[in-house]
């Protein structure tokens, strides 16, 4: 068997004893030794009163009960919260856990919960996804998103969901489940130019791809069998009581094996183990981050009131939101909290040494090494099934990236993980991976079985992200024949979704929140195998648990067994998600954050500017950029993200006018049109995709080479993601923002990313004319939806929204840039869901937007 050295150079020298032990007489059934991520911090979830729990005292109170509870799971000197009136206060957030099992806090505090819900129910995020499958039932659609205050839910005040969880009683996996072969398996950098003036200086070697390569020593090791490579009760099994299962069908892999041009070896060097000879060991590393760094980065420990996040988070509610028959239920999540401990994530901690508070801290890296995504960790020197990696060999999959050195040992001693890690750097199969694992050691389902549990879900946030979650884990399970995995979304109908489901039961089952509460509440059987469920996985986590999806989340929590491995996944984990993640965490979760320290979120291969211009030129300046952009670079790929799905719309139309090779996607298109365009898109070069958010987080589109943002983004979170679809797998890419001066208070937000502003480049009246020419041609219908849009989208934004008047001045001068001369009427019932009513300069009618514009 072969073996992997330490990085012993960079170890605590009263570590390597038992790390020198852990790498020689490791069984291959365990996990080898890896080198750890000199990148990574983690800690427990953070133990402050947050503003999401603005009412201190009731909050300290039900603490002071849960905290009795709970003291089995820390060391006495381990958990001194606030409440517990002891007089200490939180030592600085963090302490050490004893070990033990935690107990849900949540439980103590559904009606806190709920109400907390409820307090923020006004500053909602845009639900991208399940949009599409509510607009069979929403009466209005003028807008992707609108600004009308959130409507209340039917079944809010249902509160019979929670009753139900908490009756449920939970059987052990083993007793439940005859083990039997179950089912078949269906199954450029534009160097930084010196074109000051131009946005797009030329292009110059973008990647020479050499990625896949050998896997020499794959073939070194051996598993005999899957099901002897791993002691049954392995520390995931063990916790895991069970009763749910499992449905639909598998999805043939939507999404092609992705291409490699594009250097992404080329962007290993320099990685962690490079890295870490600049490494210096420091206590408490993580604490201090937190009270050090920004808010977005997960390094402030303060508490903050709702007026800050008003001012940073626009407000965004869809009419979808407003209007739809199945808001979500306010069902409470069950399972632990996260008035947990602030615990630093030690080296040894994520091989179980867990006696040392020892972690490396990374100077900030130099350009160049930081945006390294691949570690030095080979995939067949970990303790995963053969046939998983045979299914990742078979992928080109030969290195691990960061994320998935750093969390797959983590993962496979069945913790919870709340993980962060940079956009297009493998977080998918970081979580996919262990959780076949989990799979492969449960007990085959047999086809006699009437509800055969589902094992793994995975939520995401959208359809796109869904299917290709779905098809990245039929890659890996290539060589399981046994194990299913199915994918529920919104567009397709229920009831054919329902024959699916059960006619090919499987174990993995990929779903967004909408579809999989529809499911919970309408199939029958399906909440009994939800039952089954031992790995609960929330991909994109902080926009899940945003306002928007966040009564969905807590509905499906609570038809999950509380004794699961949850695991959050997201390129950004804003402080106010660490805050709220007990939702869906143990307590004693470890926080991993492969984002260097001093290092930002974006990647420094992806060169950033902003533009700012008057709102009647940015149509001109987008066919000028583009037009600049396609001179460059024969091979472009484009994404323009606009504010909603009507302007996205709008924006698609024109620049087809402008014959430009084009394609759209949003919401309001169907589902089997998203699905052939997004596959058209991810395999072609020489096209450009205008899109709305659908588009923003988690699609994995090869090789963009730019982005280009139209319009303030809904938040910081949001623009991170957009700009994450370039410049993946360490290739280089660029991104663009095109703001009005109104709209330059968001780069406040983003200030300390590495954005610079760009000079706007001239557009000669000739294109000027084009484009107003093109303009004309655009159908008149669209551009009504587009400015009812443009001003839902703006009044929900808290700074722009604020003031009416001048909102409505600001919406009547896109209109005239759609070349409108008077702005078009607007449904009263609208208006006055918007607010606007009454505001001077608008028009309004009777018809409804829906009827209209269909
Ligand atoms: N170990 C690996 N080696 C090489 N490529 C990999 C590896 N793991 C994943 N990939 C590829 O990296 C790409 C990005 O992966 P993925 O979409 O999971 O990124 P992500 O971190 O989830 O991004 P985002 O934050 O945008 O959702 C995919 O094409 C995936 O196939």
């Amino acid at each position: 068997m072969k073996t992997t050295s330490f990085p012993t150079t960079f170890m605590p020298v009263r570590l390597l004893p038992q790390l020198r032990l852990l790498s020689t007489s490791l069984p291959a059934t365990h996990f080898p030794p890896m080198k750890f991520a000199p990148t990574l911090s983690s800690s427990r979830a953070v133990p402050i009163l947050s503003r999401v729990f603005p009412l201190r005292l009731r909050y300290m109170g039900l603490g002071f009960r849960r905290s009795l509870q709970t003291e089995r799971a820390f060391s006495t000197r381990a958990f001194r919260g606030p409440r517990t009136g002891s007089g200490s206060e939180l030592p600085r957030g963090y302490e050490r856990r004893a070990g033990g099992a935690s107990k849900s806090l949540i439980e103590d505090e559904a009606e806190l919960s709920d109400w907390v819900s409820e307090l923020r129910s006004d500053s909602p995020r845009g639900r991208e996804d399940d949009l599409e499958g509510r607009r069979g039932r929403v009466r209005e659609r003028g807008t992707d998103r609108e600004s009308y205050p959130m409507k209340k839910s039917r079944r809010e005040s249902d509160s019979g969901d929670f009753g139900e969880s908490r009756r449920r009683d939970f059987r052990s996996p083993n007793q439940s489940f005859p083990r039997n072969g179950g089912i078949s398996k269906r199954f450029d950098n534009k160097s930084e130019g010196d074109k000051k003036d131009r946005p797009f200086p030329p292009r110059n070697n973008r990647g020479n791809s050499n990625s896949s390569g050998e896997f020499g020593d794959s073939s070194r090791r051996r598993f005999p069998n899957p099901n002897e490579s791993f002691s049954r009760n392995s520390g995931i099994s063990k916790r895991f009581d069970n009763k749910f299962q499992s449905d639909d069908d598998k999805e043939d892999g939507l999404f092609p094996r992705r291409s490699n041009r594009g250097n992404s070896n080329s962007f290993s060097k320099g990685n962690s183990s490079s890295n870490l000879k600049a490494d210096s060991f420091t206590r408490n590393r993580g604490v201090e981050g937190l009270r050090r760094g920004g808010r977005e980065t997960g390094k402030t420990l303060r508490v903050m009131d709702d007026t800050e996040e008003e001012e940073e988070k626009p407000t965004v509610v869809r009419i979808e939101d407003l209007l739809s028959e199945e808001e979500s239920d306010t069902a409470i999540s069950d399972d632990d909290d996260g008035y947990g401990v602030l615990r630093e994530k030690s080296a040894t901690s994520l091989f179980g040494l867990d006696n040392e508070v020892s972690v490396k801290v990374l100077p900030k890296s130099s350009p160049g090494s930081s945006d390294s995504y691949l570690s030095e960790s080979r995939f067949d020197h970990c303790s995963v099934s053969p046939l998983s990696l045979k299914g990742i060999k078979d992928a080109g999959y030969e290195k691990m990236t960061v994320v998935q050195e750093a969390t797959l040992p983590v993962i496979l001693k069945g913790k919870d993980v709340l993980a962060k890690a940079k956009t297009g750097t493998g977080k998918t199969v970081a979580f996919l991976l262990p959780s076949i694992e989990v799979v492969v050691k449960s007990p085959p389902i047999t086809r006699d079985q009437k509800r055969p549990p589902i094992l793994v879900l995975v939520i995401c946030p959208t359809r796109e992200l869904a299917s290709q979650a779905s098809a990245e884990a039929n890659k890996l399970l290539k060589y399981h024949p046994s194990i299913g995995v199915q994918v529920v979304i919104g567009g397709t109908r229920l009831a054919l979704e329902q024959k699916r489901i059960q006619a090919n039961p499987c174990q993995i089952l990929v779903a967004t929140p909408g579809r999989l509460k529809d499911h919970i509440e309408n199939t029958a059987g399906f909440a009994t195998r939800l039952m089954g469920v031992k790995v609960l996985v929330l991909d994109e986590a902080d926009h899940l648990l945003d306002m928007g999806f966040r009564k969905d989340i807590e509905r499906i929590i609570s038809a999950v067994p509380k004794q699961r491995q949850t695991l959050l996944f997201s390129a950004t984990v804003p402080e106010e998600v660490r805050q709220i993640c007990h939702i869906a965490l143990k307590r004693d979760h470890e926080y991993i954050n492969t984002v260097q320290e001093g290092s930002e979120e974006t990647h420094a291969q992806v060169r950033q500017t902003h533009l700012v211009a008057p709102l009647d030129k940015h149509f001109s300046l987008v066919y000028a950029l583009l037009k600049e952009h396609i001179a460059d670079d024969v091979e472009y790929k484009v994404l323009v993200f606009c504010t909603t799905a009507m302007v996205t719309r709008l924006v698609a139309d024109l620049l087809g006018e402008l014959n430009l090779n084009v394609r759209e996607i949003h919401s309001r298109k169907p589902q089997s049109y998203r699905t052939r365009v997004s596959d058209e898109f991810r395999k072609s070069k020489g096209l450009i995709l205008v899109t709305s958010d659908v588009s923003a987080r988690g699609v994995d589109y090869p090789d963009v080479t730019l982005v280009i943002q139209v319009g303030v983004p809904a938040d910081r979170q949001q623009y991170i993601h957009r700009l994450g679809r370039t410049g993946r797998k360490g290739k280089e890419g660029q991104g663009i923002l095109l703001l009005a001066p109104w709209e330059e208070f968001f780069l406040s937000t983003i200030k300390d990313l590495p954005i610079t502003k760009g000079s706007v480049p001239s557009v000669d009246p000739d294109t000027t004319k084009k484009v107003e020419r093109a303009l004309s041609k655009v159908e008149m219908k669209n551009k009504e939806a587009a400015y009812q849009a443009w001003l839902g989208y703006y009044n929900s934004n808290k700074k722009v929204g604020r003031d009416k008047h001048r909102l409505v001045e600001l919406a009547n001068e896109f209109s005239r840039s759609m070349g409108l001369d008077n702005p078009p009427a607007i449904p009263k019932l609208v208006l006055g869901k918007m607010g606007l009513k009454n505001v001077p300069g608008l028009r309004s009618n009777l018809t409804s937007a829906s009827a209209m514009h269909g």
